[in-house]
């Protein structure tokens, strides 16, 4: 998966999501997904049901005959007084078990057929996703793949040493590097944190095609220090990339590398992940099987499948509730006593800036307070960004106890210090885990010596009796830290690891962000480990990448928050509506095509504009909100890149280069700004225009910058076509997301005669004209 999320920007053949530098460091939620369609399916058609209902029934009834048919089978000769078998009622009787065998192999088979929407999904999101993998290594040469920062190779192992979990990290480096600092440098690479990545020996003249070919991977456990050298040369380890710096990057891996690869020329590449895929399998499998039945979260699954009706108790009124931050509104207080009421799910849909992680946390705070410290919650995001975003506030807010679990090369190294690994080395359990990490240091040590073969052996041996041991002790000490912690924080797809999955542990609520930007499948992970279920984001912005289209045309790109909102709609939903980011103009439209006029600003943002940040000079851009270049008429075509569909605009992009540098000018900074666009290949052309120059402008895909905010953002819309075609643009959802990261200022850039034919984008230019700046490109530019 990490691959994909490198390459989309590389070769998406439309302008799929590129990934913000922030999220590309953090992790991804790029991947497989699904949706419900056998649960929806039983619900809406009752012809379905009737059937099934038939399918239950008739075994019944014909097993009820048996008795009867069987009594008939041996029929009393009067003359002889003798027994006599009578075949036709028996060959009726069998006839009936094996009808009843064969329904009851059919009722199976629907409760399978009941998620297969589901399993679909998943395989077709995971074939696409390979195949992008495996299109690029078996078309790239290897220096092709260095070039695109995919691949480094004559590397070497530099050191090794035991990290969290008996994990195995090794530091690579380039080989030989000079005596120059800058000799030692590795070259421009997409290699961060988080990034699963292989490592294997760097055979001279071989090329990506040639290795992911021939070689099957092979995991770190293989025979270390085999003999077979055909069998060596293609084996590849595959790892977690730690962390990385100009000379370094260090990878963490289950196993210690195995001997001959310590003295090899290496080479790293990007790897494919499939722990994601696995574990939607799994949770599909339990789902498909019934295996939560007998777990707390029973009644929720039946809910969320529409088999029962949402229940709540009686809302505490606002005012009854001590609240534990003052500041929050109204609207927010409503939302959190609404889900401290819910017996079973609760939606807060949280339109932009409306401050949804703020309401979270004070929810949580609310049930510590409430439940006392024997509570369980579960706080999960998509991406380990949304994940940090609540840890850090929920420290801040100092309430309760807090476990981040996950990889720590994934996390912000703000919440570093909450994470499982930092938790448990404070314990006494975690300071008998460090004496076992150091005499594993040791004896890896020794072995990298040569020595006789003999104490090489005794040594693995005792290498292998160490892990084993301090596997048991991390084991106990993970699950003593996560019984005595009230919130635990992980991703979605965390929540199914091991660590979790295998816990007794069953969490009082379960508190997902960003819910319209995961998977359902994904959402199921954490929701099979919880009793109550709160579900907070904005389904008016972006859902989840969907690589497959045929698994998106099956409509899998439908999140579970989506479908609960068509379900019960306000019957479980709160939505906020004060939002403390824009000025009201740039609200106002949003507001209007998407959120039915409901959003009100704070006093605090309602006006608030550039010119009045400090240094910065009035000038006509500074002190509008709204600003709208018109390109039409002056021949500024979009152009198509030859290798894929993302289209692009040079003379757009021009105008572009001019505002940013007029608010330049005016003294707003880099750092205050970003410039985004819906296509990939006009995200290129702006980059080469700017970077340079500019290295602190954020340059990047509107998917890319959900979830994000400047005070100035300046949208170019690229289309501009005598055909007047749109394109995605049209998508409603991704125009929302483009203007609402603005706070004092947004600037569209695009053709008005084109993105017109679109009613919605002709609202957009219609809105930007009446309530804004307008220019000609034209007159801009000279
Ligand atoms: N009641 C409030 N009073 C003042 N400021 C608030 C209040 N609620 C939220 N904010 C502020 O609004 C901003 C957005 O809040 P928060 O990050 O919780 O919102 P969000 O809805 O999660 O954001 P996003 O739209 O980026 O997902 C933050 O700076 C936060 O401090």
């Amino acid at each position: 998966m990490a691959l994909t999320a490198q390459i989309s920007s590389d070769q998406s053949k439309t302008c799929q999501q590129a990934q913000s530098p922030s999220a590309s460091d953090h992790g991804r939620h790029v991947g497989v997904g699904g949706q419900i369609r056998g649960n929806a399916a039983t619900a809406d058609r009752p012809g379905v049901c009737v059937c099934v209902f038939i399918s239950a029934c008739l075994p019944v009834v014909m097993l009820l005959q048996a008795p009867e048919l069987l009594d008939d089978a041996w029929a009393l000769d009067q003359p002889t007084n003798s027994l006599e078998l009578n075949w036709a009622p028996l060959a009726l009787l069998f006839l009936d078990l094996f009808v009843s065998v064969v329904f009851c192999f059919v009722l199976v088979l629907y409760c399978w057929v009941a998620r297969w929407g589901w399993f679909c999904g998943v395989v077709q999101e995971r074939k696409a996703e390979v195949e992008r993998t495996d299109n690029l290594r078996q078309t790239l040469t290897t220096a092709e793949l260095v070039q695109r920062g995919l691949c480094l190779v004559k590397l070497t192992v530099a050191s090794s040493y035991t990290g969290f979990g008996g994990k195995c990290h090794v530091d690579l480096e380039l080989v030989g590097g000079g005596k120059n600092a800058a000799d030692n440098l590795l070259p421009a690479n997409k290699f961060r944190p988080g990034d699963i990545v292989t490592i294997e020996q760097n055979i001279k003249g071989s090329s990506g095609v040639n290795m992911s070919a021939t070689s099957s991977m092979k995991q770190a456990s293989a025979p270390a220090g085999s003999s077979d050298d055909g069998q060596q040369q293609q084996q590849r380890v595959s790892g977690v990339v730690y962390k990385t710096s100009d000379a370094r990057v260090t990878v963490s891996l289950s196993e210690p590398l195995p001997d001959y690869l310590l003295d090899c020329v290496l080479r790293l590449d990007m790897g494919a992940n499939d722990t994601t895929y696995k574990r939607c399998c799994n949770v599909i499998s339990k789902l498909g099987l019934g295996a939560y039945s007998s777990l707390p979260c029973s009644h929720l699954v039946d809910v969320l499948f529409g088999q029962s009706k949402p229940l709540f108790t009686t809302e505490i009124a606002p005012s009854a509730i001590s609240w534990l931050n003052p500041g929050l509104n109204d609207v927010q207080r409503s939302a959190v006593s609404f889900c401290l009421a819910a017996s079973d799910v609760a939606l807060i849909h949280g339109p932009p800036g409306t401050g949804k992680t703020t309401t979270i946390v004070e929810l949580i705070n609310q049930i510590v307070m409430r439940h006392g410290p024997e509570v369980k919650i579960l706080a999960c995001g998509p991406s380990n960004v949304s994940v940090d975003n609540i840890v850090e506030r929920l420290v801040a807010s100092n309430k309760t106890s807090v476990v981040r679990l996950g990889h720590p090369a994934r996390m912000l190294p703000s919440v570093l210090a909450h994470s499982l690994e930092s938790v448990m080395a404070a314990s006494d359990a975690g300071k008998l885990v460090a004496d076992i990490k150091r005499e594993m240091d040791a004896a890896t040590k020794k072995l990298a010596r040569p020595i006789p073969r003999q104490e090489r052996k005794e040594l693995y041996n005792e290498l292998k009796n160490l892990r084993k041991e301090l596997k048991k002790r991390e084991r106990d000490s993970v699950q003593q830290v996560l019984q005595s912690t009230q919130v635990t924080c992980c991703t979605l797809t965390g929540a199914m690891s091991k660590m979790i999955a295998s816990s007794p542990i069953n969490y009082d609520w379960v508190i997902i962000d960003e819910a319209p930007q995961s998977m359902e499948v994904h959402c199921w992970m954490a929701i099979l480990k919880g009793k109550r279920l709160v579900l907070a984001g904005d389904h008016k912005q972006l859902p989840p990448t969907i690589l497959s289209d045929a698994a998106e045309k099956k409509g899998l790109s439908l999140t579970l928050f989506d479908r609960l909102i068509k379900a019960y709609g306000d019957q479980v939903t709160r939505m906020l509506t004060v939002q403390y980011r824009m000025n009201a103009k740039i609200m106002q439209w949003s507001s209007n095509e998407m959120y039915g006029g409901k959003l009100t600003s704070a006093p605090s943002v309602q006006a608030h504009l550039l010119c009045e940040l400090p240094r910065v000079k009035k000038t006509e851009e500074t002190e509008s909100a709204l600003f709208f270049i018109d390109t039409t008429g002056c021949s500024l075509y979009e152009t198509e890149a030859a290798d894929d569909e993302s289209k692009s605009n040079e003379g757009e992009a021009d105008v572009v280069v001019q505002h940013v540098k007029r608010l330049l000018d005016a003294g707003v900074t880099e750092r205050d700004m970003a410039v985004i666009t819906p296509y990939n290949a006009q995200v290129g052309r702006l980059r080469s225009k700017l970077s340079v120059q500019y290295p602190q402008l954020e340059i990047g895909s509107v998917d890319g910058f959900q979830g994000r905010e400047k005070e100035a953002v300046v949208i170019s819309l690229v289309r501009s076509n005598d055909k007047r075609e749109v394109g995605f643009l049209a998508e409603h959802r991704r125009l929302n997301v483009a203007i609402t990261r603005a706070r004092r200022h947004v600037c569209v850039i695009g053709d008005s005669d084109t993105v017109s034919n679109d009613k919605f984008l002709g609202r957009l230019v219609d809105w930007l004209c009446e309530h804004g700046e307008l220019r000609s490109a034209e007159e801009y530019a000279s």
